[in-house]
């Protein structure tokens, strides 16, 4: 099933920013894209959620969300603090197989970490990317502290049998540090997984046009872009 689900290691660490490079990729190759946010918090009725930033930025994909909670909080405790049923990571998974009926690529956008909790049961990204059998995709901030949180990260993954499809960097400074520069070799040493892409920070600020020309570029050919992990690795490491 052509799903992927894109978790990160935290919130804001740029999960709706690689969505949209992902999205805006696979566009330019032709594909139909659709985009699910499983649940939206902290943003009110009439304002633009992670959904509609990525069409936004990609261009024409078709965007969904499940429920919508104006508390920015993880979506369980918001939506018992509205007092509104939650998202179940079923209710996720189903909508996004009805949408894979009808497009060539669904990425389904999670609510902060792996573990954040959509329901008072527990249920999470993770129980909906199961049902799912689907990919995941981590993104992980590019410097000091990012080696810990992707590696339990990937270790939750694979501790439910989960398939981890790489990591991307969700923002990748303009003058990256020591730290920076050395989590281009560590980081898919510690998650056991390719590192897959570099968004560089300021890309969400591009105008669309930009975005959408260049994303391919900030994404290896796994995610049908050009970026050559390798040669960026023999530019930045010290
Ligand atoms: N590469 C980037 N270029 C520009 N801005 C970025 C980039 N990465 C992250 N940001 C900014 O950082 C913030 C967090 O990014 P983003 O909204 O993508 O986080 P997120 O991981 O999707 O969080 P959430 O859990 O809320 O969905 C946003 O304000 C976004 O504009
Ligand atoms: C409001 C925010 N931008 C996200 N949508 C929700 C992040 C929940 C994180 C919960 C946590 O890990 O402590
Ligand atoms: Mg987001």
């Amino acid at each position: 099933m052509p799903v992927m689900v894109i978790t990160g290691t935290g919130t804001e660490v740029g999960k709706t920013v690689v969505t949209a490079a992902v999205a805006a990729t696979a566009l330019a190759a032709g594909r139909s894209v659709a985009v699910l946010k499983a649940a939206q918090t902290g943003v009110r009725p009439d304002e633009p959620g992670d959904a509609e930033e990525v069409a936004r930025l990609a261009g024409a994909v078709t965007t969904a969300e499940l429920a919508r909670y104006p508390d920015p909080l993880a979506p369980a405790t918001a939506a018992r603090r509205a007092g509104r049923a939650p998202v179940h990571p079923h209710e996720v998974a189903e909508r996004a197989a009805k949408l894979a009926t009808e497009h060539d690529l669904v990425l389904v956008e999670g609510a902060g970490g792996l573990l954040v909790r959509f329901d008072a049961a527990g249920g999470t990204l993770a129980d909906a990317a199961a049902l799912l059998s689907a990919p995941v995709l981590v993104v992980a901030p590019a410097g000091l502290g990012t080696l810990n949180a992707t590696e339990l990260t990937a270790r939750e993954l694979r501790r439910r049998g989960l398939d981890l499809a790489g990591v991307v960097i969700g923002s990748w400074p303009d003058g990256p540090d020591l730290a920076a520069r050395c989590n281009l070799l560590d980081l898919p040493d510690v998650a056991a997984a390719p590192l897959l892409g570099a968004v560089p920070a300021g890309a969400g600020a591009l105008d669309p046009a930009g975005f959408r020309r260049t994303a391919p570029q900030w994404l290896a050919p796994r995610l049908e872009g050009t970026w050559d992990a390798e040669a960026f690795r023999v530019r930045e490491v010290p």
